[in-house]
């Protein structure tokens, strides 16, 4: 994974290869048994192919793609010889992407698994040669089938898993410090048409084979009009079984409290927020000596409604944990 732009949807226009024409030859050599039409069928025009692969994590490579045209069959010939089929034309795209018809904003499919495959736009079939239509009462047939047109179409793919584990906390919580300290790849996020807001995401690598993606979600409690615009354009690609993550500092007045304060405001902003899994992150917990930490565990284990747990990022406490159990809770 390289830093870059992080795109999550790219639009482009797909064409398959036509299908070539059957030939209409005649073989006119006076004592060849196989005389009269042999002309070969054409071959068929490339597919359009959505692919899924699991090690890729954005549509970036697909950004500049604008024009994507698969090979045309070739035209039949004489011996019966069938013309070649046209190439296919492979997109490889991240897991949980959505392809979309341009104009009518359909939903064509997702791709969903690992090396899973879909045909956009199909190729052409190849036209048959002339030899087909030979019968008794027309022997030299000087009629053949063209090929079948190539399908073109705008697509729209859209990449819904944004993110695996939703951050949420308010500003100097210190949730870009546990993105840094957590995550392996840090795709920058740029380019929204939308806003200037770039919400943080990095994969998070676990156990050395897994991998997760952890995003804050911007925009939700700063209020700002466009954040929200930009929150919800990002809650809404987040994935029911996916997990958030409250990050409140050890150092707030009323752990509790904030975090009520920011339920409240996801509940306001979109109430499904809270069908997701939640966790809460003490962090900071660096600040507290053993004393004080055993104090405020006491006094959390009581008030606190879902399962929480002390990190630090500065001190690399607790992220082992705290993968830990994300992982858990999204498995
Ligand atoms: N002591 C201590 N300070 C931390 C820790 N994590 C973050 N900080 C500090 O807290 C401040 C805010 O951290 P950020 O990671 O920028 O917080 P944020 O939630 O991303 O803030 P916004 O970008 O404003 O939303 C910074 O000064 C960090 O150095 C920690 O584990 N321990």
């Amino acid at each position: 994974m390289t830093e870059g732009n992080f795109v999550d949807y790219v639009k482009m226009h797909v064409s398959s290869g036509k299908g070539g024409k059957g030939s209409a030859h005649l073989n006119r050599e006076k004592y060849n048994a196989k005389g009269g039409p042999d002309g070969g069928d054409g071959g068929r025009g490339g597919h359009v192919i959505i692919k899924g692969n699991e090690n890729l994590w954005t549509l970036l490579h697909l950004k500049f793609q604008r024009h994507i045209r698969a090979g045309h069959g070739g035209d039949g010939s004489s011996n019966r010889s069938t013309g070649s089929d046209g190439e296919d034309y492979i997109i490889e795209v991240p897991l949980g992407t959505v392809i979309r018809d341009t104009e009518t904003n359909d939903i064509l499919f997702e791709i969903t698994e690992q090396g899973e495959e879909k045909i956009v736009a199909e190729g052409g079939k190849g036209g048959l040669g002339n030899w087909h239509f030979k019968s008794s009462t027309n022997q030299t047939p000087r009629y053949a089938q063209p090929g079948i047109p190539l399908e073109e179409k705008d697509i729209t793919l859209e990449l819904k898993v944004l993110a695996d584990v939703g951050l949420v906390g308010f500003p100097n919580a210190g949730k870009s410090t546990l993105l840094s300290v957590m995550t392996a790849a840090k795709p920058k996020i740029a380019d929204y048409e939308f806003t200037t807001l770039k919400p943080n995401l990095g994969i998070v690598k676990y156990r050395d084979y897994q991998t997760f993606v952890m995003a804050d979600i911007p925009g939700i409690i700063e209020g700002a009009a466009e954040g929200k615009g930009l929150g919800y354009y990002f809650l809404r690609h987040i994935e029911r079984n996916s997990v958030l993550l409250f990050l409140i500092p050890a150092d707030a007045p009323d752990i509790n409290k904030q975090y009520e304060i920011l339920l409240d405001e996801l509940r306001r902003y979109n109430p499904e927020m809270l069908d997701k899994d939640r966790m809460i992150a003490v962090s900071k917990c660096d600040m507290l000596d053993d004393e004080l930490k055993a104090e405020l565990k006491q006094e959390l284990d009581q008030t606190l409604p879902i399962p929480y747990l002390f990190i630090s990022s500065v001190a690399q406490q607790g992220i082992t944990t705290l993968k830990d159990k994300l992982w858990d809770m999204l498995n």
